[in-house]
């Protein structure tokens, strides 16, 4: 594990996903005139037309992707947004100050979270500046179902949000929004759920969804982790019979798994990056998102943990545990790789692991 610190001065990057025409453009247009996001420079993850006014909007273009060495597809990153990024703060300043102080950025209707998030993980020059505060996705009611039992890339959106806008509200009934709902609920247990009706949410129901929350010096822990929320979420191959989907083995949701994990005793720092080193190799393309509050051996306070797919940003020391309950607790959303696989690997390496 590198070394654990703290990261209040990066500027914080909101991703905002969906599928086409699921009403991005309608929430982003909303949400900029709020003075909440006044100071934000916006990025679109797209060509053609934007009907979009803002003050500061840069445009990149979808098809620059550089690949990286690996050859890796889930790592191919995106040339433009990095350019981007790493000039803005030269770019749109005013005598040496920033004239922004947040970024939102939209990405393209079929785009897999992924790249993206991997971009402001990984590249140096961009990690430096800024940190992910959350992904958000716009999920339209009247066409999810189709697009979630066809697009194994809108299950993967879904999965991968701290944030789920539900979209075109006025245009469904009551019963097919609860079906919609059940079912993100089973997809993402953790991820906030709002309704934006014509695109009208707060901005500050969809900002701090980091580990620190807008301007905070403490790190809101229990509401980042909510690993509550996991324990509740049911077992992904039960009937889906309430909304009369029979079982199906191929329904792109019944490949995603979430669940929460504790550990008792304190984890030793090496034996941890072994297992995690391991279980990323074996399947890194499926750990869709992993957080952790760890209570590393030898050290009094936590650490906290956040992977997205094969890659984890620096592991944060905490200030402190805030509760008698110093336990690990991990938190996976995974495609395919069952609990019993992260349990037992944990397992074996605690049990074997010379003290
Ligand atoms: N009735 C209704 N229409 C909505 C709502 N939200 C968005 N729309 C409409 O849905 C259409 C698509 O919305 P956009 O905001 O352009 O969607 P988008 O996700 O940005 O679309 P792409 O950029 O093409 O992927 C537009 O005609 C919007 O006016 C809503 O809550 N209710």
């Amino acid at each position: 594990m590198t070394s654990p610190h703290l990261e209040t001065a990066l500027t914080p990057v909101t991703l905002l996903t969906g599928f086409l025409g699921s009403g991005k453009t309608t929430v982003l247009n909303q949400l900029v005139r709020q003075p909440t996001l006044a100071r934000t420079l916006v990025i679109i993850n797209e060509f053609g037309e934007i009907g979009l006014d803002h003050l500061l909007m840069s445009r990149v273009a979808d098809d620059n992707m550089i690949e990286m060495s690996s050859g890796c597809l889930c790592c191919t990153i995106r040339g433009d947004l990095v350019e981007t990024l790493r000039d803005a703060h030269w770019r749109y300043q005013v005598g040496g100050e920033p004239r922004f102080d947040r970024v939102v950025i939209e990405t393209t209707g079929v785009a897999d979270p992924a790249p993206i998030i991997h971009t402001l993980m990984s590249v140096g020059a961009i990690a430096r500046r800024y940190r992910l505060d959350g992904v958000v996705a716009t999920i339209d009611l009247t066409s999810a179902e189709a697009t979630l039992d066809a697009q194994p890339e809108a299950v993967k959106q879904a999965a991968m949000a701290d944030c789920l806008l539900l979209t075109k509200r006025d245009l469904v009934d009551a019963e097919q929004a609860a079906a919609l709902e059940q079912r993100l609920q089973r997809i993402n247990p953790a991820a906030r759920r709002l309704e934006a009706r014509h695109g009208q949410v707060a901005a500050a129901d969809i900002l701090g969804l980091g580990l620190f929350s807008t301007n905070a010096k403490i790190p809101d822990v229990a509401r980042w982790l909510n690993e509550e929320a996991y324990a509740q979420a049911h077992d992904p191959h039960a009937s889906h019979s309430h909304h009369g989907h029979a079982h199906d083995v191929n329904r792109h949701d019944d490949h995603i798994q979430s669940f929460a994990i504790l550990v008792d005793e304190p984890i030793p720092d090496a034996m941890l990056d072994a297992w995690l080193d391991l279980l990323l190799a074996m399947c890194g393309q499926d750990m869709l998102r992993i957080k952790g509050i760890l209570n590393v051996r030898g050290r009094t306070q936590p650490i906290a943990i956040h992977g997205v797919q094969h890659l984890f940003y620096p592991p944060i020391e905490l200030p402190g545990w805030t509760s008698e309950d110093q336990r690990s607790k991990l938190v996976f959303i995974t495609r395919d790789v069952p609990r019993t696989v992260i349990e037992e690997t944990l397992e074996a390496f605690l049990a074997t692991w010379p003290d």
